[in-house]
């Protein structure tokens, strides 16, 4: 297919490759780490999920924006937290009678610079042998090594505390207030179809920002706590592990996903580490230990938990492991009702093989 005439854009990543392509989004240029997604589908959640904050995404997928976006439904927080997005074939018109607009309008409202026209096959095979790494994508300056000094300003993502700019400002409460059951969710970047999975499941759930002391959250009286997803590297905030302790400290059920996960686990003396490139996609497939059932799951992470000092931890107990590449997707501590998954149970986009993880949370609570 021809395309129309449009502007040229230019991809540097931090080793000095340089991939040409075309604008989209916004003109201008917009630095971050590089991330591949390989799911098919499900972009407009990927881009607002705000565990992606700070990241520059490469959807996989061939086509992005043929079905356009939806407002709200789709949207898992309010509004796009990605800071750039790379793609094979962007297409400007799309097709849906639900559709509310177009991917470009929506990332030229977000301020969302990004690029397409590139081999993403010949991109992510790249990354993948050379491991995780910043990149700089712009529309508005078309020079290599200018692009390559300014990649020196990007932060490194190791080390890198985001939680607390993507977190909610104000308490806010979903589902029903004489629901039976109240649970204090700890949101350092929650999606919004994790607490309605709660709500849906008859939970009264009051989220809080991200540095809210344990005493406000305890003020509640929730019958369980939950520990959100999120941006950036759990080795960066002792504040939410801090919480988690003393959460633990209650006896009180306690779930977290992804972030949540990892913030769980070092709250229990174990130590994450930044993978050589993390999991994003929506068919990873994880073994459930304890029913030795196989799930397909949907991932988003880029740190995990060592599994060394899990498998030698006396209180935590490995119950998901990765079968692609045997890492820890999920652990449950043997002394609290306290457990967590690496990957992301409510999926949105993916499959829902790990719903039940929501039920077992509502369970533990009763
Ligand atoms: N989805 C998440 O919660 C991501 C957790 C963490 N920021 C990571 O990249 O590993």
């Amino acid at each position: 297919m021809t395309r129309p005439q449009q502007p040229k854009a230019l991809l540097v990543l931090q080793d000095g490759s340089v991939f040409d392509g075309f604008a989209l989004g916004k003109i201008g240029t917009a630095g971050g780490e590089i991330c591949f997604n390989t799911g098919m589908t499900g972009y407009q959640e990927i881009y607002t999920d705000p565990s992606y904050y700070g990241q520059v995404i490469v959807n996989t997928t061939s086509h992005i924006g043929n079905y356009g976006i939806q407002l709200g439904l789709e949207e898992e927080s309010a509004g796009v937290k990605i800071r750039g997005m790379v793609c094979n074939f962007f297409s400007p018109i799309f097709s849906r009678h639900l559709a509310d607009g177009s991917l470009q309008d929506y990332f030229e409202k977000a301020n969302i610079v990004g690029i397409h026209g590139i081999d993403t096959r010949q991109l992510v095979r790249h990354i993948r042998s050379k491991g995780v790494m910043n990149c700089i994508i712009s529309s508005a300056v078309l020079d290599p090594d200018q692009l390559l000094a300014e990649l020196n300003n990007v932060p490194d993502m190791a080390g890198l505390e985001l939680s607390s700019e993507v977190s909610t400002k104000a308490i806010y409460t979903v589902g029903q207030e004489d629901a039976r059951l109240k649970v204090a969710v700890l949101d350092l970047g929650v999606k919004k179809s994790i607490v309605q999975n709660l709500a849906d499941r008859g939970a009264y759930c009051k989220v809080f920002p991200a540095q809210t002391p344990f005493a406000e959250l305890q003020a509640f009286n929730p019958d369980g706590f939950f520990i959100s997803n999120g941006p950036g590297d759990p080795a960066a905030m002792p504040y939410a592990v801090e919480t988690v302790k003393q959460a633990l400290e209650t006896e009180k059920p306690l779930f977290g996903i992804c972030l949540g996960h990892q913030i769980l686990s070092r709250a229990s003396g174990i130590d994450t580490y930044k993978m050589h490139n993390g999991h994003r996609g929506l068919n990873h497939p994880v073994k459930n230990l304890i029913t030795g059932l196989c799930e397909v799951t949907s991932q988003n992470h880029g740190f995990a938990v060592k599994a060394d000092e899990v498998q030698d931890h006396g209180n935590v107990e490995v119950t998901h492991i990765n079968l692609n590449d045997n890492t820890i997707e999920g652990i449950r501590r043997k002394d609290k009702p306290a457990f967590s998954v690496q990957y992301h149970p409510e999926a949105s986009p993916g499959p829902h093989d790990s719903r039940y993880l929501f039920d077992d949370f509502v369970t533990l609570m009763q």
